[in-house]
């Protein structure tokens, strides 16, 4: 019919589009394939990446714009509500008007913030405990500073909560190397430091107390010395990879006995934090209970730290880390004391509807997920190859030499037990159940500001009660409204929202060839993290046990390693020349190589079955080529210096220009399929396999 042949030639138009043909695939097929790409699209002045998948994700929020701001008579209350949030965060007259107010007057709730406030000492200092007001964040408004408090699934029995102490998440710039303050950070280091001067005097100023230039300065620089002590007492993400590294389990009292706080003389008392936080859901927690300590180390580095500060300072820091990320909800000039542009280098941030289409869907992905899919998503994608990719997944243990006999059982169990989650979760399509999960919130149009608090406060209340309750795997682990897929290791599950199910991933009316580069190289790529070096600790029903003999062991780390290398020899220039990190985006890189060449195995076993597909119109590839430039094609994007010097550090996923060249380099079948000469840049004299 005439639309498929639209879609042909719209598939063949863009792929033209996107590539450079002047460019020789086997010098570098990034370029090759993006390089019309990278001429055509300039970043945005709002944003610090762009991309393929952000170019998508933009498209979809406009849809999410469309249906949040259209009123349907007799809908359900679910949505009424995220539309009523939408318009209370769309309403910039009225949060213009109400300033700064909204959160002075939260401020007493959290024992307020020093810098902002006179007579800190009298009103709160005296009686002030560090357990009450990190306890405080944390359960009312999930904010996690110094010790990161939280309920999550048992590694080792992933049926079951248990409590969690570490220390990730809790430094205000961006990753522990911005501390240095030097080089490329220096920059940022100092927007930080002055969005904090910034904003300590204007809520001084807005409360009519005196503005003492110095005084803020001076306080502003001890809190930020505290910060890059934390920092520096953080453990690196290098020591964070090992999962069975990082479960130490410990009854509660022995927190209190090995890992003792101390400020300003005082003992921090474990059990005393913990029930000042689990009281507020009701549920009691005994000195034997036992919490997994995620950071032992992190935790013994902390406490000279705390010796050389105050009881002043550490609330500052504290308080610090929440009123930086509330400013987003109150007037201009307020969201003026931050400084994107030194931080992530975008000079204008987005239009408010976009936000506010993003803070809905984050806040109510469920609700939102519905109105996406209603709108946009016509569900065509059931037969998404997913079984054809996971067979070749496991016929291809029989191949693999390093493993042996035991061990690649346990891996085909593995393989058969991943559980697929497409599109969207039954459940968002009735009302019954969507009205409950969001039976306890109620917005107000006017009041935006306390709307974020109430979010905060019920997600974070509803984390806590988890503790008791058993792990609901059939829970899907992601909204629909989201270009992205995800494996998760605790559910041995994997996902792929609506949001993805479009091309250039996948398409009913786009040929075979690209729909196994585009989502069927997603589908391997998360099948694989169930096999990679983080995933692989987990075994068929998603609990850490240890399924592999030793020498497969050996073998799968002696591979690895060549991956590390491969990756950690590339230098980004768009991050001044900085290598990658080939640690600490091992999983990323096995999972994309694993994910390409099931892929193409799947798609070659399709053509051996049902024949060669018809040729696209106007574009002189074959399919087998078609197959490599629409899988480098999802890879096409750019960043902003600053936010590619952020990136190297803290994403673990290489930059798509690596994720396309370390890939293909390593699949001969690419070689292949372009007739790439041997001393090629594309073809290495060595090259790595995991999988
Ligand atoms: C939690 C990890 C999920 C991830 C999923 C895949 C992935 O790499 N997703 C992206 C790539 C990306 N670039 C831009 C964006 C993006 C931009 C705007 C809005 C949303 C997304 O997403 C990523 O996380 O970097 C694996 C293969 C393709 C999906 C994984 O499994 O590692
Ligand atoms: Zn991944």
């Amino acid at each position: 019919s005439d639309n498929m042949s639209c879609i042909c030639l719209c598939a063949a138009s863009r792929l033209i589009e996107n590539m450079d043909a002047n460019v020789d695939p086997c010098d570098n097929f990034y370029q090759y394939a993006c390089g019309g790409w990278l001429k055509k699209n300039i970043i945005p002045e709002t944003s610090s990446r762009y991309s393929t998948f952000d170019i998508l994700q933009d498209e979809l929020e406009v849809v999410l714009k469309d249906v949040l701001e259209k009123s349907v008579e007799g809908e359900a209350s679910a949505l009424t509500k995220a539309k009523t949030l939408y318009r209370s965060c769309t309403n910039e007259s009225q949060i213009e008007k109400r300033g700064g107010a909204p959160l002075l007057d939260m401020l007493p709730n959290v024992f307020e913030w020093p810098i902002a406030t006179d007579h800190w000492e009298s009103d709160y200092g005296d009686t002030w405990k560090l357990e009450d007001a990190i306890a405080r964040l944390n359960e009312k408004y999930g904010t996690h500073v110094l010790v990161n408090f939280f309920i999550g699934t048992d590694d080792k029995d992933s049926n079951s909560h248990i409590i969690h102490v570490g220390g990730r998440h809790i430094l205000g710039l961006l990753s522990r190397d911005h501390y240095s303050c030097t080089g490329s950070y220096a920059e940022p280091c100092r927007a930080y430091k002055q969005f904090m001067i910034d904003l300590a005097k204007l809520i001084r100023t807005d409360r009519s107390l005196v503005v003492n230039e110095t005084q803020i300065r001076e306080e502003v620089t001890r809190v930020i010395e505290l910060e890059k002590d934390i920092a520096n007492a953080t453990d690196t993400p290098e020591d964070r990879n090992n999962p069975v590294l990082l479960y130490n389990n410990m009854e509660l009292s022995v927190l209190n006995a090995n890992f003792s706080l101390e400020v300003d003389t005082q003992v921090f008392d474990w059990s005393y934090f913990t029930r000042k936080i689990m009281g507020t859901v009701g549920i009691t927690v005994p000195d034997t209970e036992l919490v997994i300590n995620y950071a032992p180390n992190y935790f013994r580095r902390l406490n000279p730290v705390l010796a050389k500060y105050t009881k002043r300072d550490l609330q500052n820091y504290m308080v610090w880390r929440f009123v930086m990320n509330m400013v987003v909800g109150l007037s201009r000039q307020y969201r003026d004391t931050r400084k994107p542009s030194a931080l992530y280098g975008t000079t204008s941030e987005a239009a408010v509807w976009r936000q506010c289409a993003i803070y809905v869907n984050n806040n109510m992905d469920n609700a939102v997920g519905r109105l996406y899919v209603e709108e946009a998503f016509s569900g065509e994608s059931k037969e998404l190859m997913i079984s054809v990719i996971r067979e070749v997944f496991i016929s291809n243990l029989d191949h693999l030499r390093w493993m042996d006999v035991e061990t690649k059982k346990a891996a085909e169990e593995k393989a058969q037990a991943i559980r697929e989650r497409i599109g969207y979760s039954n459940n968002i399509k009735n009302d019954t159940y969507l009205n409950n999960e969001y039976r306890n919130l109620s917005y107000s149009a006017e009041e935006y500001f306390e709307n974020i608090l109430q979010n905060l406060n019920y997600v974070q209340k509803k984390r806590l009660r988890k503790l008791r309750v058993k792990v609901n795997k059939e829970e899907w682990v992601t909204g629909a409204a989201i270009v992205n897929a995800f494996y998760s290791s605790s559910k041995n599950q994997i996902v792929f929202p609506a949001g993805i199910l479009q091309p250039p991933f996948f398409g009913k009316g786009q040929t075979k060839s690209l729909n196994f580069g585009g989502i069927g190289m997603v589908i391997g790529h998360e099948i694989t993290h169930g096999f990679d070096d983080n995933g692989r600790n987990y075994d068929k029903d998603g609990d850490l046990k240890e399924w592999w003999t030793p020498s497969s062991t050996q073998n799968f780390v002696n591979l690895s390693k060549c991956i590390v290398d491969q990756y950690g020899s590339f230098s980004w220039d768009l991050a001044n020349g900085l290598n990658l990190n080939g640690n600490n985006t091992l999983g990323e890189n096995i999972a994309d190589n694993g994910g390409i060449r099931q892929s193409y195995q799947a798609y070659l076993n399709y053509v051996e079955k049902n024949g060669n597909e018809p040729l696209l119109p106007g574009i002189n590839l074959n399919h087998q080529q078609l197959f490599f430039l629409n899988f480098a094609q999802v890879w096409c994007g750019t960043h902003r210096p600053q936010q590619a010097v952020n990136s190297i550090k803290v994403d673990v996923h290489s930059p798509g220009k690596f994720r396309v060249l370390g890939s293909l380099q390593n699949f001969p079948e690419f070689a292949k399929a372009f007739n790439c000469p041997k001393n090629s840049y594309m073809v290495p004299d060595s090259i790595c396999r995991v999988w």
